[in-house]
């Protein structure tokens, strides 16, 4: 259990996540959703504490994750993979060294520094890759794959740390509509394991298909926290004070990403 509680950061004047609390079962796929500057990615960076909250506290399975230092705080990110619109792997390693390197925290520190991996971690590796259609890639440069291809590496990448939660963040958003439909496949094979998924989203469509739950967020505020039938057309008037077209057509405009047709849920 992901338990939030009241977590807030503010830079400067600006308060980017406001006093949000959220408790989260293991095993669900959350969308969290907002338009542009809603804080859906700082709300992300400090469940991995990328960013430290300015207030409120996050727990996992009881312990307090929000003041971790050292090796416990490497263990938490370790347990707590993240997934980023761009996909952040090293474009002149090969695929499957970019997958090992989801293993590196894991070893002992001079094996890290020379990448000396095990026959066994090879293994899991290869197979991560095999599970996601990228076996034949093993070898090539990651900057020879399509965004798809690179995407579904950094999940495998993910899953080398034997994550309890991924935290992805805009994964789609750089991709096609048939590629992003691949990687939100991934992810939920990957939360059907049990794993929980945390995932931004510009498209509402997508949450909807894909989430158990969504949480939507309003400059830092939490506006709606329920399943995907309940945040309807006229939810998403009401708390955003714009037709769900207009919502998806600037939220995908701040991602540079191409707006899907929207279904009308009245
Ligand atoms: N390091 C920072 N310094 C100052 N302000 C920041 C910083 N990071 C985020 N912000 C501000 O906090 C607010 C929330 O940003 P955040 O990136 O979390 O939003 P978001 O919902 O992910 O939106 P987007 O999809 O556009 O990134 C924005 O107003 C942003 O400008």
């Amino acid at each position: 259990m992901l338990e939030i509680d009241g977590l807030t950061r503010r830079f400067g004047a600006k308060t980017a996540v406001d006093a949000v609390s959220l408790a989260i079962p293991g095993g669900q796929m959350v969308g969290v959703i907002g338009r542009s500057g809603a804080g859906k990615s700082t709300l992300l960076r400090m469940i991995n504490r990328l960013g430290d909250p300015t207030e409120g506290r996050i727990r996992f399975d009881g312990t307090d994750i929000t003041t971790l230092n050292g090796r416990a705080l490497r263990d938490w990110r370790m347990r707590c993979a993240m997934i980023f619109q761009q996909f952040n792997l090293v474009q002149r390693l090969d695929v499957l060294t970019n997958v090992l390197v989801g293993r590196l925290n894991r070893r002992p520190m001079l094996s890290s520094l020379l990448r000396l991996f095990t026959a066994e971690e090879r293994a899991m590796a290869l197979a991560a890759l095999d599970r996601f259609d990228l076996a034949e890639t093993a070898l090539q440069r990651a900057d020879t794959l399509s965004g798809g291809q690179q995407q579904r590496v950094a999940i495998a990448r993910a899953m080398l740390q034997e994550p309890r939660i991924i935290l992805a963040d805009e994964p789609i958003a750089s991709l096609d509509p048939r590629n992003s439909r691949i990687v939100m496949e991934s992810l939920r094979a990957v939360n059907r394991e049990g794993i929980t998924v945390l995932v931004n989203l510009h498209d509402l469509a997508t949450a909807r298909e894909y989430c158990d739950r969504i949480v939507a967020l309003n400059a830092g505020r939490l506006v709606f926290d329920g399943p995907p039938e309940e945040l309807t057309a006229a939810r998403i008037a009401e708390v955003y004070g714009v037709s769900e077209a207009e919502f998806a057509a600037e939220a995908a405009a701040a991602v540079g990403a191409t707006p899907r047709p929207v279904a009308i849920h009245a």
